[in-house]
């Protein structure tokens, strides 16, 4: 699903926040990418979003070299990822439905299909019943579960999610875990970074991690 090789990238001249980094994904895997603060874990996502540009190597993501596509072709590709980040980045002047709805939108999807999936996957989150209601009327917990809900409307082919219980308490993180899990075991591969071991421990998978930009394990329980 996802081939990494040799992949460099350098914000500065004499840095690499990622160094030499070759990694392969099965489709369906679930894998954590773990290290200390500046390892590159978000940098490492952000490559594999096309949100940043590579200085050196390639990413091939379900066969298709995003290195070396066009802007188009990267929108394109964009609509079959599904990203979640620490702080939600939901859109705070429009309703729970229009968020989630969004990305189905932005497919072309018809009207009846949008409010369909849409009250689907709210109802999967817990949260159907804060469909017309705005981000910040809801809690943190909340927020996130809608991001994560965007997220997932699209049945993403690759999940990627950057320190998504990063704000969130026991409770709230345990949840998130589970809809993760469930998205996991309907299909999609799922990239987590984390430097919460406890997350790690509790669900153990595949652990990547990275420390200066560098691979320095990758660990299969
Ligand atoms: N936009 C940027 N411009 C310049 N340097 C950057 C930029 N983004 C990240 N870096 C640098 O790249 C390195 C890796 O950063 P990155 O955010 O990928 O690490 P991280 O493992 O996600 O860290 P954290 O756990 O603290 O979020 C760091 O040294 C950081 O300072």
């Amino acid at each position: 699903m996802i081939q990494v090789y040799n992949l460099n990238k350098s914000y500065q001249k004499d840095s690499s926040a990622v160094r030499d980094l070759t990694l392969k994904v099965a489709k369906g895997e679930f894998v954590y990418i773990t290290g200390p603060s500046g390892a590159g874990k978000s940098t490492l996502l952000k490559l594999l979003f096309a949100a940043e540009k590579p200085s050196r190597g390639q990413i091939l993501i379900n066969g298709q070299n995003l290195t070396r596509m066009n802007g188009k072709k990267i929108a394109l590709m964009r609509r079959r990822l599904g990203v979640v980040f620490q702080d939600f980045k939901l859109i705070n002047s429009r309703s729970v439905f229009e968020n989630v709805a969004f990305p189905l939108e932005i497919q072309g999807k018809k009207r009846y299909e949008v409010s369909n999936k849409v009250y689907q996957v709210l109802k999967l989150v817990g949260l159907e019943h804060k469909i017309k209601r705005y981000p910040l009327e809801l809690s943190g917990g909340e927020q996130q579960r809608i991001a994560i809900a965007r997220a997932l409307v699209i049945d993403p082919l690759v999940l990627i999610a950057d320190e998504p219980t990063g704000n969130l308490d026991p409770d709230n993180t345990r949840e998130v875990m589970e809809l993760f899990k469930g998205a996991n075991a309907r299909g999609t591969t799922v990239l987590l970074a984390t430097h919460d071991r406890d997350i790690i421990r509790r669900f153990p998978r595949r652990v990547l991690t990275l420390d200066q930009g560098r691979l320095v394990r990758d660990l299969t329980p």
